[in-house]
């Protein structure tokens, strides 16, 4: 099995974070079995024989958001846009995160939107970044506010809008049990946060957005 780049730096974390040496596959694998153990199961059965490794290979799905710069995504822009300069909006980007006091999902939805100054960006990129900082642990104003700088920083723009609606299976499925709550998030940076009718015509432009909670 391949060990990912076990012991480089992680892109885009702080470096204290990034240059820490990470466990081996076989200490991930064993604590899973400690945690099988500790549940009250039998490791060896059957059944579970090869959970730590599913379970390995699940985190590593999970947060693969870790190994992947997400400012770097971002670097190929393109010019010509023949001066367009209203706002552009991707809405409804299905969200799966996980939350880093449980360790459960968090599934949602973002809405981001920029308006360019002098460059666009590919639209795929902004749900492919939307999709590095979910795939790592987070909490909902930390990933909304990450996504924000990000676009803030590389596009340089006039302004950039990110909401963030989601379900916090740490709530639903446990602790106060509450289904159907949900969270929203968001954050406002230049002509969003100063120009109450761009603002205004965001929020209406996702206010239609139907839910994918799931
Ligand atoms: N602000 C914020 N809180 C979150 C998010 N995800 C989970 N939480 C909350 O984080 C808190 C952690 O609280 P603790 O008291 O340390 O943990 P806990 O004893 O498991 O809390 P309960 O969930 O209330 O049982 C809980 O209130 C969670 O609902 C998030 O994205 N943002
Ligand atoms: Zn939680």
């Amino acid at each position: 099995m391949s060990d990912i780049s076990l012991r480089e730096p992680i892109a885009g974390l702080e470096p204290s974070h990034a240059l820490r040496k990470r466990p081996t596959r076989e200490a991930a694998e064993a604590a899973v079995r400690t945690l099988l153990e500790w549940v009250g199961d039998d490791p060896d059965r059957e059944g579970l024989i090869g959970t730590p490794d599913r379970v390995v290979r699940a985190y590593e799905e999970f947060f693969e958001g870790y190994r992947v710069d997400p400012l770097e995504l971002l670097r190929r822009t393109f010019k010509e846009t023949q001066d367009y300069g209203d706002m552009v909006v991707l809405r409804d980007i299905r969200l799966e995160s996980h939350c880093e006091h449980h360790i459960v999902p968090i599934i949602g939805k973002a809405h981001v939107a920029y308006v360019p100054s002098d460059r666009i960006v590919g639209i795929s990129k902004l749900a492919r970044l939307v999709e590095v900082y979910a795939k790592r642990l987070q909490i909902q104003e930390t990933l909304t506010a990450q996504i924000a700088d990000a676009i803030n920083k590389v596009l340089k723009p006039k302004g950039v809008a990110v909401v963030i609606e989601a379900a916090h299976m740490c709530m639903t499925t446990r602790g106060i049990r509450k289904p159907g709550v949900t969270m929203v998030t968001r954050r406002l940076i230049g002509a969003f946060e100063t120009d109450a009718g761009l603002k205004r015509d965001f929020l209406s432009s996702i206010s239609g957005s139907r839910g994918t909670f799931g």
